[in-house]
């Protein structure tokens, strides 16, 4: 740890976790226990599937996106009954608490779910059940956004969000708002401008994954097409010093996954981030776990830790970072002041 920026005030900092996949906190070992309580029959032709400790050591060695993609649509395969979402969701509530997280907008991938039967009110009976305790437990307050997977045609992405249960949970409020993500390479934004426009025009919030693996440009396209609110990942917006000139100037918040990056061979190190290229621009940004079960076992903290070994940012820098991510969350105005006088108070203590 450098300076006097401790772990102990990177762990006491107010967290806003805008980019986490809930099927991303499936850990091997609960996936071959929900394989055996479920029935579900795993890959006999990969080794990896030999064991929990096997798939671990296969996690460690991901060569891309699509080939992280691969086993995590295996994995999220065992999921079946609401109480496998909840205990999901909870099992990342509980790190997420550990860690300091106080307000968390959580992703899920419905149609991964749908297409194998699995109903939409099995998911968000499960997902929901784990927020309300976690909010009751921990004090963590929660939104859902519900991703489409751009691999699939946009016509099958449009039909789900056209589906009667997840029109009824926008209307309940249950989900906050969209995202779009999977394989990005060959999957432009501008596929999905006719379900971004619907989503709009319901009132609900935007965001989109981009710049991760795939170019500059859609990153660009993701605003003009799609007129998302925030990016996800984002960081190949390094590339044009225009449009970071852009997006600090609108002030849209990139949600940047240090580890993920790296384990997912998108960058060498947490040094090659453009965190000091974004601090220096006045580009918003959020620190995020994505798949932390996937990625190491390494959750919002670790990443914390991680930006601060490879930056050496300063307590000040940090309640920027913070307080950026509290003012780009799609929560109520009365919550941001709460979480903006808990971190002034960690700030001033520090
Ligand atoms: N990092 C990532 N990029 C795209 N899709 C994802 N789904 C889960 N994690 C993802
Ligand atoms: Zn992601």
């Amino acid at each position: 740890m450098c300076q006097d920026v401790t772990r102990d005030f990177l762990k006491a900092l107010p967290k806003c976790e805008h980019h986490m996949h809930l099927e991303g906190a499936l850990t091997p070992a609960v996936l071959f226990k929900l394989a055996a309580k479920n029935n579900i029959s795993l890959p006999s032709d990969d080794s990896a599937f030999t064991s929990a400790e096997t798939l671990l050591q296969r996690y460690e060695r991901f060569s891309s996106l699509d080939d992280f993609l691969h086993y995590y649509y295996i994995g999220m395969s065992v999921l079946i009954t609401a109480s496998d979402f909840e205990a999901l969701a909870w099992d990342y509530f509980e790190h997420a608490a550990a860690d300091g997280v106080v307000h968390a907008e959580v992703f899920f991938d419905p149609q991964a779910h749908l297409s194998r039967n699995v109903s939409y009110e099995t998911i968000l009976q499960g997902f929901n059940a784990a927020r309300v305790r976690a909010q009751r437990e921990f004090d963590i307050s929660s939104e859902l956004i519900c991703c489409f997977m751009r691999h699939l045609p946009a016509p099958d992405c449009e039909a789900t969000f056209k589906l009667e249960d997840v029109q009824a949970s926008y209307k309940r409020g249950d989900v906050v708002g969209i995202g779009l993500d999977s394989s990005e390479n060959n999957f432009p934004p501008e596929l999905f401008k006719s379900l971004y426009a619907g989503a709009k025009s319901l009132g609900l919030r935007r965001t989109a994954h981009a710049g991760e693996e795939g170019p500059s440009k859609y990153i660009e396209d993701s605003l003009d097409l799609l007129d998302v609110e925030r990016i996800d990942h984002g960081i190949r917006i390094a590339e044009d010093p225009k449009l970071m000139e852009r997006v600090a100037k609108q002030g849209t918040l990139l949600s940047v996954c240090p580890i993920s990056n790296v384990l997912l061979q998108c960058l060498t190190s947490v040094a090659e981030v453009p965190i000091r290229k974004f601090i220096d621009a006045g580009i918003r940004f959020s620190i995020n776990s994505d798949d932390p079960a996937y990625f190491g076992n390494n959750y919002i903290l670790d990443n914390y830790i991680a930006v601060q070994n490879a930056f050496s940012l300063s307590h000040s820098e940090w309640r920027t970072v913070c307080e950026n991510s509290i003012r780009g969350s799609w929560c109520s105005e009365t919550r941001k002041e709460e979480m903006l006088a808990q971190l002034k108070s960690v700030v001033d203590n520090a």
